[in-house]
């Protein structure tokens, strides 16, 4: 085997981090794993197929048993005992690592996946930030002169990282000859360098598992986890994961999932945003009785996003895992007080939600977010640091309460086609200048966001949809309403970040709403423009 990195300077310290040993254990991970991707990959794709057929889901009969066993996983570590208020957001730039691990929150689930584009300077970046955070050794002073330093008056949150998806290749590095796979590298590097540091603080390493479809993907993980640990000769099971479920196959095998990575699990977090990405992806040519209104018609209450947050509590909790909740897109805007009291509002109104149905603890996409958070689960759980031990045995989904979308009453509108439009091209835009998260009009978007947007408009074209106005939604009126989502976007921003990033966005965004084939993942041919770009 032979691993290449075909640049070692993406930033000042890479060397630091492109270590021979460290890439020798992202080959060794390489050599022993990465030939199970892409059969994973096939998997995903089959079970599409079937699904284009015959739009129906059910719990897996094969699996049978592991659902009617009486078994839980490992009880959390000390550090990880208490995950009220988590805060996400991208472990590059460094202030931003800085601000997230100062913002009062328990955890910081630090990404390498949604809210990050993958340049390889910002996963390198964020690898030598992570690896400062583990040493308690981060600090950056901004171009303007402001010192960003880890506070000493208060605990940092505890890291989490969340490594790429298993659909995301490193176009930076080879092995043998084959691109490297992005999740391997990223859990590799932060794994080399600091699960010793972290364990011997009793601090990790935890993990993040995102966009997984099924048991099989969590079993590769399991494997992993096990491997690494052998081999860095950390004690087993001191790698605990939490798995995203934010994918509609993955909800029909939550259990599953917790038994196949049981010595490291931890539980289960609900990903809004990319399960109803997923819902139009899966069945995005089902028709209409699977379509979804505009995007800001979908709330948290809508039935069977009930049904998937009840079951997700249930299941966690029969098992010991921990139930978390997932992201209100709200964000405050510190300019605007109205938008701010607007925005505590809709997310206390979210996390209450969430910590009477009994989740352990909630996302927040900003610090001044994490007071309110934590307000409400301190409510719920008093001096209890979670409520594991809340069983949920009043909970009864049913797997068809799961998929149905038609008990959503809601519309499509102009508005939300024109919105879908912009969101997707902005965010593109924003992403490819290497920033993968943004505010746009007070709401959080990253990649998952921006994915419904995308794949909305496509279903629409596909379904030729009436619009709430009457219109149908065709080819043409998709091309005129971009064309002057374009025109408004290009008077908002200054001409050369125009040029560069968001007329090139347009194109992307243009390609992929309207092409006969649906784009599995709008960030694939947005990396390969990046990577093109250089
Ligand atoms: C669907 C999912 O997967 S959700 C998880 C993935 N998504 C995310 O993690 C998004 C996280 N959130 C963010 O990235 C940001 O909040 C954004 C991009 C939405 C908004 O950021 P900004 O426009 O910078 O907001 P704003 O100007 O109010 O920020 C104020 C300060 O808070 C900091 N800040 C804001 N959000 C965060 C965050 N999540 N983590 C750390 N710092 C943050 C800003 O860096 C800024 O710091 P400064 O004053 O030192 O310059
Ligand atoms: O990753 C989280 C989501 O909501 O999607």
């Amino acid at each position: 085997m032979t691993i290449e990195v075909s640049d070692h300077a993406p930033t000042p310290r890479a060397a630091e981090i492109l270590t021979p040993e460290a890439l020798a254990f992202v080959e060794q991970l390489h050599d022993r794993f990465a030939g199970r991707v892409p059969g994973l990959l096939e998997r995903r794709a089959e079970r599409r197929e079937q699904l284009a057929r015959n739009p129906r889901l059910d719990f897996l009969p094969e699996t049978a048993e592991i659902r009617a066993g009486d078994w839980t996983v490992p009880e959390p570590p000390a550090a990880l005992a208490d995950r009220r208020v988590e805060i996400t957001g991208p472990a590059s730039p460094t202030k931003m690592a800085i601000n997230a691990l100062n913002s009062g929150a328990k955890v910081w689930l630090a990404d390498l996946e949604d809210a990050s584009t993958p340049s390889w300077f910002n996963v390198i970046d964020a690898i030598t930030n992570l690896s400062d955070a583990a040493r308690g050794d981060l600090s950056f002073t901004s171009g303007e002169g402001k010192e960003y330093r880890l506070r000493t008056d208060a605990p940092l949150a505890l890291v989490v990282v969340r490594p790429r998806g298993w659909h995301l290749p490193e176009h930076h590095v080879t092995v043998n000859g084959e691109t490297a796979v992005g999740a391997l590298v990223d859990f590799g590097l932060h794994f080399f360098h600091n699960a010793r540091v972290l364990s011997d603080k009793g601090e990790g390493p935890f993990y993040y598992l995102p966009k997984m479809e099924s048991h099989l993907e969590a079993r590769l993980w399991n494997d992993i986890f096990t491997f690494a640990e052998e081999a860095l000769e950390i004690p087993a099971g001191t790698v605990r994961a939490t798995m995203l479920i934010e994918t509609i196959t993955a909800a029909f095998e939550m259990d599953e999932m917790l038994y196949e990575l049981r010595p490291h699990a931890s539980g289960l977090n609900a990903g809004r945003w990319d399960y109803l990405f997923s819902i139009i992806k899966n069945f995005r040519d089902a028709g209409a009785s699977f379509e979804l209104p505009d995007r800001a018609q979908v709330a948290m209450t809508a039935p069977f996003m009930r049904a998937y947050t009840e079951l997700l509590v249930q299941t966690c909790h029969k098992r010991g895992a921990f139930a978390m909740g997932g992201m209100a897109a709200v964000i405050p805007n510190r300019r605007e007080p109205e938008v701010t009291e607007q925005a505590f509002q809709k997310v206390r109104d979210d996390k209450s939600r969430e910590a009477n149905d009994g989740f352990d603890g909630s996302w927040v996409a900003h610090p001044d977010l994490v007071p309110v958070c934590a307000e409400i689960f301190d409510g719920v759980l008093g001096d209890r640091p979670n409520q594991i031990d809340r069983q949920r045995p009043d909970v009864d989904v049913q797997a068809a309460d799961l998929i149905d979308i038609s008990s959503l009453q809601g519309t499509a509108t102009m508005v939300g086609l024109r919105t879908n439009l912009y969101v997707a091209v902005a965010y593109t835009a924003v992403w490819l200048s290497g920033n993968g998260a943004v505010a746009i009009h007070n709401l959080m978007e990253d990649a998952a966001t921006a994915e419904i947007s995308r794949s909305q408009v496509w279903q629409q074209v596909h379904n030729g949809t009436v619009l709430e106005s009457g219109e149908t939604v065709t080819r043409e009126l998709v091309e005129h309403v971009l064309d002057e989502e374009l025109d408004r976007l290009h008077g908002e921003v200054a001409v050369d970040a125009y040029e560069r990033y968001y007329a090139p966005a347009g194109e992307l965004v243009r390609t992929i709403v309207l092409s006969e084939e649906y784009t599995d993942f709008l960030t694939l041919p947005a990396y390969d423009l990046l990577t093109k770009q250089g």
